[in-house]
């Protein structure tokens, strides 16, 4: 009588496989084994690692080297000729019913094993590459570090300048600046070691300059200017979680790692010394208002003023203002930015635009108080201007960082020879639009679009606006664009009485260029204007290129930067101001 073994029936184990060792059976990790029967068991696990060892001439993997197979355990019980004892064959049978359990646990823990090994492998080589990569990172931190040192010219770089830099290694963040007499030096060893750009980091100016843009030649630090830094937080709260990575990338899931729509807050480190008063000129309200600020500054915060030469010439016949400073020439003008802590405007918006267009780089934060019509940039009331500036001065203030664009004219870029550069236009930086009409021209105005390289449309109608969101709210507005709030990153890209019924604004991002051109074979000639003003002619062929600039004006919140907009909106331009409806009148069903 042949005994057809238990294992023929195992679903798990494939036939031939080597199942469970010798070793682990005679080291008792196996069930023991008691009864007649051990000793053939134990024999057919010695003759499988014979069977084995000859097979495999020794050579076996993984040392698995003492197999036992389910062939081998049939092969066995084939050839053993079962006698009449009954109790022997039932005794046979649970031992090797024991076996076959036992083998499966061993090779269900050998799959184990391996899946483990596989998880192990596999996070070793994710390691490898995070480490890889983070290497990579650091040359590259360091790269950009080394060309801080000696920038490129914010100018004629096509790159838009950083104003920050991703975090450092020990969780702190390096600010980055360049251009104009603001190099980081010594990035980690003055700083204040917290969250935010530090100035302390940012402000080192250099004593000579060669036309716009100056270059580095002698390194000195400037000693006078207040230092600051910059916070990200919401709500009033700093945010700890501020990185510079916009998107992360955490076991394949994409998330926003940080959102632009972050409140700014300046903390002074040391009290501002010097501000910077433009005030609206032939207006003697702002004018009264310049002298009683001075003095105030001066006795009450011992703070240094300087004035536009206009304005101090108005107010030098009492000797009392002989102390007040000036920026004569063109070049003190282009270093004021190394010389005051905050600049302090008296007017209406234009007044902000003209105190933002003094400033061909960085700009210090700006404190607009409202002497105009409108105010609509111009969020502090006059009448408490010592509450206000008691406050600013202390800090922390919000800021809102009102993005510029930055502009320039090629002249008949097509025509030029291959190796010449064309000829290019003094630059503009504008904080609310740069504005292409027909001007004095009776014509359509022709003006062909291009965004990144990409032609994006032909404009026929009076022309076209670029502006930023802070000039949503001026012509872009009156032209059909729409609001946009000062911190949302865009170009507004707005017609102005296009002649199609289908020419819609568009908001572009703020990453892009735009290329304005007028075509050689336009009928009339077109202008440019920025700002409202500084006019220039655009003949056929000459184009405008136009992008977000790397200096914003950082503007002082009266509340912060949404309540201050919304406040604006509302009572600035009356924004969907109705009367309610009365609750009396039929009630529909
Ligand atoms: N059709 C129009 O609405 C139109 C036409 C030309 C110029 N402008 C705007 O005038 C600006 C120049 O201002 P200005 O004071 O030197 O000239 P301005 O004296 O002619 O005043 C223009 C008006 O626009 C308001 N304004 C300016 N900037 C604003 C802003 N960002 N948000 C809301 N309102 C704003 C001013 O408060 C002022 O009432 C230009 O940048 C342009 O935006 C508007
Ligand atoms: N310091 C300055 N020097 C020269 N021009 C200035 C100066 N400040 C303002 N302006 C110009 O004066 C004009 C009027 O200024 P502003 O808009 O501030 O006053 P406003 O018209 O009374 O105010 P609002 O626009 O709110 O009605 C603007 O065109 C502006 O460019």
């Amino acid at each position: 009588m042949n005994l057809t073994s238990p294992l023929a029936q195992d679903e798990g184990a494939s036939e031939g496989e080597p199942l469970a060792s010798a070793d682990a059976l005679q080291s008792g990790s196996l069930p023991k084994i008691v009864g007649p029967h051990r000793k053939t068991i134990c024999s057919l696990f010695s003759k499988s690692k014979t069977t084995r060892m000859e097979q495999d001439g020794g050579k076996h993997q993984n040392g698995w080297i003492h197999s036992c197979s389910q062939r081998s355990v049939e092969e066995h019980l084939q050839e053993t000729t079962i006698g009449d004892g009954g109790t022997h064959l039932v005794e046979f049978s649970n031992a090797m019913r024991a076996v076959e359990k036992a083998l499966r646990q061993v090779a269900a823990s050998k799959g184990r094993a391996q899946d483990e090994a596989a998880e192990w492998k596999r996070k070793y080589e994710m390691e490898r590459l995070r480490a890889a990569s983070l290497e990579q990172e650091q040359q590259v931190l360091e790269q950009e570090l080394e060309q801080c040192r000696s920038p490129p010219d914010p100018w004629t770089s096509d790159e838009p300048l950083e104003l920050e830099k991703a975090d450092t290694e020990n969780g702190e963040r390096s600010p980055v600046g360049s251009a104009n007499g603001w190099f980081p030096l010594h990035v980690n060893s003055d700083c204040c070691k917290r969250e935010g750009i530090c100035s302390q980091q940012l402000l080192r100016s250099h004593s000579s300059s060669s036309g716009n843009i100056s270059l580095l030649s002698e390194v000195q630090p400037v000693a006078e200017k207040a230092s600051f830094r910059l916070v990200w937080g919401c709500a009033g709260k700093v945010s700890p979680r501020h990185k510079h990575d916009v998107v992360s990338f955490e076991c394949g899931n994409i998330s926003t790692a940080s959102r632009s729509s972050k409140q700014i807050t300046l903390v002074w480190d040391s009290p501002p010394q010097t501000v910077l008063i433009i005030s609206k000129p032939n207006s003697p309200t702002c004018t009264a208002l310049c002298k009683e600020m001075i003095r105030w500054l001066r006795e009450e915060k011992g703070v240094g003023v300087y004035l536009e030469p206009p304005m101090k010439k108005e107010i030098l016949a009492e000797d009392y203002f002989n102390c007040v400073k000036s920026c004569e020439t063109e070049e003190e003008v282009l270093q004021l930015h190394t010389k005051v802590d905050l600049v302090i405007t008296l007017g209406g918006d234009g007044t902000v635009l003209w105190a933002a267009s003094m400033f061909k780089g960085p700009v210090p934060p700006v404190v607009s108080f409202s002497m105009g019509s409108l105010g609509f940039m111009t969020p502090f009331q006059s009448d408490r201007y010592k509450e206000c500036l008691q406050t600013l001065i202390k800090g922390p203030v919000y800021i809102t960082l009102r993005h510029r664009l930055h502009c320039q004219i090629l002249r008949n870029p097509d025509k030029v020879k291959e190796g010449e550069d064309p000829c290019e236009s003094e630059v503009h930086l504008v904080l609310n639009e740069v504005a292409i009409h027909r001007g004095m021209s009776s014509n359509l105005s022709n003006l062909e679009c291009y965004c990144d390289g990409n032609f994006v449309t032909s404009v026929q109608g009076d022309g076209l606006i670029l502006s930023t969101p802070s000039g949503s709210t001026a012509y872009s507005l009156a032209a059909g664009g729409s609001m946009v709030h000062p911190q949302v990153p865009g170009i507004l890209f707005t017609p102005i009485c296009p002649h199609s019924l289908s020419f819609r604004p568009l908001i572009l991002p703020e990453y892009v260029t735009i290329r304005v051109q007028v075509p050689h074979e336009s009928r009339g000639q077109a202008w440019v204007s920025f700002d409202g003003k500084d006019r220039e002619q655009l003949s056929g062929g000459d184009a405008l290129i136009c992008r977000m600039a790397a200096w914003p004006v950082p503007a002082a919140c009266e509340q912060e930067s949404t309540t201050d907009f919304l406040r604006s909106v509302r009572e600035g331009l009356h924004w969907n101001l109705r009367k309610r409806q009365l609750s009396d009148g039929p009630i529909s069903t």
